[in-house]
């Protein structure tokens, strides 16, 4: 006789597919979505893969850091986040738009009105020969906005503090201020997503905390999600969320929250580190932890009901 309740129907079958079908996408409800996405250049026949199936989310709203050693892939990411390069392969999509289907009018339009961006170069970010408020209302005018330029540019020149430049110029102004104007400018057509590569990387440490408390302000006073690359302890400190990159994919995130103590009511900041785990399963153990308990190319794992244990190979002494 066989046993009817294992067996698998074609209605099963299609049950199965469709809901399969209907499951949100990844990242779906993200303003920033980074799906296994790959870049590899190619010079002289030989071969770097900058970034290697790097998977990011990042929520509307956000305000967070992105760190990691030289070489890793943060300006890699941060240029095609950009719409200035094009990733190899993988998924990207920023605000609705697919990063990797846009025709260079849809480039163009990205690049004018979704993303802004701030570089570390303070000369990068403004024409020498324009005032202050002239840079700002530049983006506009290329967009074709014709009324009330003059006054958009001086609300952003004082929301971020730097008004009283206005009528000077790039070299009339501090590195400091320059990038203050810089936000400003980036800010012109009201981007939904701030792109700031090593902004404060020439700056001095109390200018620098000028340069991310503009930012700060940007995103709370107009909502605008903003992804800061930095070297900077302090800065990367500051917000609620550090991802690291580690050989071109995710590998740690640090999420701080505010604790308030209830006893004493007193807050304080409580930072906890996460290792990332991809879809397919896959964790990056941190290069100090495996080191520290010699595990090398096998570890063995047992499920708990309210954890995974992690152990060395013992069967082998070395691990080897
Ligand atoms: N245009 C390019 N052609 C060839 N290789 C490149 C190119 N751009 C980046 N790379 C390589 O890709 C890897 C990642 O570089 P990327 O500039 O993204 O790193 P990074 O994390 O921003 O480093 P840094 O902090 O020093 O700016 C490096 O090995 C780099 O040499």
């Amino acid at each position: 006789m066989t046993d009817t309740s294992t067996e698998t129907t074609l209605a099963d079958l299609e049950q199965r597919a469709s809901a399969r079908r209907d499951r949100p996408s990844y990242g779906h409800d993200a303003l920033i979505a980074c799906d296994r996405l790959v870049r590899i250049f190619s010079t002289d026949g030989v071969e770097v893969q900058a970034l290697q199936g790097l998977d990011l989310l990042v929520a509307q709203g956000e305000l967070m850091a992105l760190v990691g050693a030289s070489g890793s892939g943060k300006s890699t990411l941060m240029n095609i986040l950009a719409g200035l390069d094009v990733p190899t392969a993988g998924a990207a999509s920023v605000a609705g738009c697919d990063l990797l289907a846009m025709d260079a009018k849809a480039r163009l339009r990205y690049r004018r009105d979704v993303v802004g961006f701030v570089w570390q170069q303070t000369a990068r970010n403004l024409l020498p020969y324009l005032t202050a408020s002239q840079n700002v209302a530049l983006p506009m005018q290329l967009r074709g906005r014709s009324a009330k330029r003059a006054e958009r540019a001086e609300s952003l020149l004082t929301m971020l503090g730097v008004a009283h430049c206005k009528d000077r110029r790039p070299h009339q102004m501090s590195g400091g201020e320059q990038q203050r104007v810089a936000i400003a400018v980036a800010l012109a057509n009201g981007p939904s997503v701030l792109l700031a590569d090593e902004p404060t990387g020439e700056l001095d440490s109390h200018t620098a905390e000028q340069i991310f408390g503009a930012f700060r302000t940007a995103n709370e006073e107009l909502g605008t999600t903003i992804v800061i690359v930095t070297h900077d302890q302090a800065v990367a400190g500051e917000v609620r969320r550090t991802v690291a990159i580690r050989d071109g994919r995710t590998s740690t995130e640090v999420l701080r929250r505010t604790h308030v103590d209830e006893a004493t009511g007193e807050e304080s900041v409580v930072a906890r580190e996460y290792a990332m785990l991809d879809r397919a399963g896959r964790l990056q153990l941190p290069a100090e932890y495996t080191q520290a308990l010699d595990m090398k190319h096998r570890v063995m794992l047992e499920l708990e009901t309210d954890h995974i244990g992690i152990w060395p190979d013992i069967s082998s002494p070395s691990g080897d």
